[in-house]
């Protein structure tokens, strides 16, 4: 299978700290691969490294099938990169429906950017294939505001959708969330896969062996393993650095 996405010893040095040390690793469709490691390993970096936020000092990133090595946030996302920001991307005065609708407008011609929001086409649509699969139905008219912390999780990642990326980068997705809402979104999260392929940060070992196909460990900038959560909870080198026992 051709990966969806592929980094080829990606680095980046702070200062003497090689932070993402050569990494290497390919990320298949419909998959969800999760980054896991210590506090400090480098995953945020190498999170920053793939979605632009930071420009390599080394190495490359692929996405598939083109060299987006240099591209900044907003060519990424013209390209199929989508990245959640928790919930800082929502608009808190505004309802749930005119968030999605917002994040929709890419959808659109570049001609009608500048006429008020359509009731209809593509990006309308979008909006309510969102609400229909976040099973927001009875949240639409509702000010953001006041949603729950997991609700503003969930309509984080279903804005981030809303352009049909090929690849999603979730950072902690259930994070603060109540465990019913952690095994919610966790479902979900699986159940996107039919659509786009997912690349995860998670600290929660049990939703990493859950929800993960392919499981990338780091450990001070560099990768230790890579493999099905089974091989890799087994591998000595991961229980000494992030289990803490070999
Ligand atoms: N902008 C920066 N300038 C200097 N050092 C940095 C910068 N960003 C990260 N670091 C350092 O790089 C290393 C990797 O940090 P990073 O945040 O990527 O780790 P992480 O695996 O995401 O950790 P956590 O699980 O705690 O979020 C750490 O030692 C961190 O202090």
């Amino acid at each position: 299978m051709t990966p969806i996405l592929q980094t080829d010893r990606l680095g980046i040095s702070f200062g003497g700290l090689r932070a993402v040390d050569a990494i290497s690793f390919d990320a298949l469709p419909n998959q969800i691969t999760t980054v896991i490691g210590p506090n400090g390993a480098g995953k945020t970096t190498l999170f920053n490294l793939i979605s632009g936020a930071l420009k390599p000092g080394s190495g490359s990133v692929n996405l598939d099938g083109r060299d987006v090595t240099r591209a900044g946030p907003a060519e990424l996302q013209r390209a199929g990169l989508a990245r959640s920001f928790q919930i800082t991307n929502l608009f808190f005065d505004m309802t749930v429906r005119e968030n999605l609708r917002l994040a929709t407008q890419v959808l659109e011609p570049a001609s009608h950017l500048m006429r008020p929001l359509r009731r209809t086409g593509r990006a309308a649509n979008k909006v309510d294939e969102l609400i229909a699969r976040f099973e927001l139905h009875d949240k639409v008219h509702e000010q953001v505001g006041y949603l729950s912390h997991g609700e503003q999780r969930r309509l984080e990642i279903a804005m981030c959708l809303a352009c049909e990326p090929k690849v999603l980068m979730l950072d902690e997705p259930t994070q603060g969330m109540s465990h019913a809402d952690t095994e919610e979104t966790e479902a979900l999260i699986r159940g996107l896969t039919d659509h786009v392929s997912i690349l995860l940060i998670e600290h929660d070992i049990g939703i990493v062996m859950a929800v993960s196909d392919h499981v990338i460990v780091m450990h001070q900038g560099q990768k230790i393993a890579d493999g099905t959560p089974t091989e890799v909870r087994a591998n000595p080198a991961v229980q000494a650095a992030y289990f803490g026992h070999g």
